[in-house]
């Protein structure tokens, strides 16, 4: 699909380059970027400097040389183009890709009471309460291959109150990426969007057809992928 390709490059091509680098400051549509929290509780292994005094000039080499890792929040309406601008971000950068949505479905799978509770939300089609995301979310950002490599937090924040849940925690991304898609293409996309069950491709009807009358006739559609899901769907998700 060339128009997805183009904006797949177009996305990390807004990124920092990789960890060792020169990193520019980014620009574009796309990409806002947010400023870094220094003292974030979720640095397990900072830097730190007690006191008055300048720090040793081996403490400043140290710290020169070690390039924090990169931690990214992305966003966008479901047919955004986030799930392919995940993959190619993980790929690029080695960021663990943490999505608020698959936690969930995790919990629920190991029937955890949190897991309970998310079901009945998640079920109707609501946003599951903070009291449960919000500690789930912190919980696996603290996770030490989250720490080492970066993350990549898809799904979250969803809503004012989960921003500012993590904001007070001093948890902030160096880079918020929304994918911004008129309505009427996440339509087009939504509503052409076919999955072959027998290998789990994902087709669109105009933009990537089935390559065989074999493969068109056993193509199957989404339960939710309809025009209503684009127009009732918050721009954040
Ligand atoms: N940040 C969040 N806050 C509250 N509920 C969430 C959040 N992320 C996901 N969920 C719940 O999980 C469901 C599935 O989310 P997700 O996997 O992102 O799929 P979708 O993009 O189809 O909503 C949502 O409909 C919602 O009930």
């Amino acid at each position: 699909m060339a128009s997805s390709t183009a904006a797949a490059a177009a996305v990390t091509s807004l990124l920092p380059p990789p960890v060792g680098a020169e990193r520019p400051v980014p620009q574009g549509r796309l990409l806002f970027r947010a400023s870094r929290a220094r003292s974030s509780p979720l640095r397990l292994n900072p830097v730190r400097h007690h006191g008055l005094s300048p720090a040793p000039r081996a403490a400043k080499a140290v710290e020169a040389a070690k390039a924090d890792p990169l931690n990214v929040m992305i966003a966008g309406a479901p047919a955004s183009g986030k799930g392919t601008q995940c993959e190619l971000i993980k790929a690029k950068y080695g960021l663990v890709h943490i999505s608020a949505g698959d936690l969930l479905r995790a919990e629920i799978a190991t029937g955890t009471d949190n897991g309970k509770q998310a079901k009945e939300f998640m079920e109707k089609g609501q946003l599951v309460p903070d009291e449960i995301v919000v500690n789930m979310v912190k919980g696996r950002l603290l996770q030490p291959d989250a720490q080492e490599k970066g993350w990549l937090l898809d799904g979250y924040p969803r809503s004012y109150s989960q921003a500012m849940a993590l904001e007070t925690l001093g948890i902030r991304p160096d880079i918020f990426i929304l994918l911004d898609v008129p309505d009427e293409l996440l339509v087009e996309r939504v509503v052409g969007r076919r999955l072959d069950p027998e290998t789990g491709k994902i087709y669109h009807l105009k933009y990537s057809p089935p390559e065989n009358e074999e493969i068109a006739s056993r193509l199957t559609q989404r339960f939710d992928d309809t025009e209503e899901k684009v127009h009732g769907s918050h721009i954040i998700s």
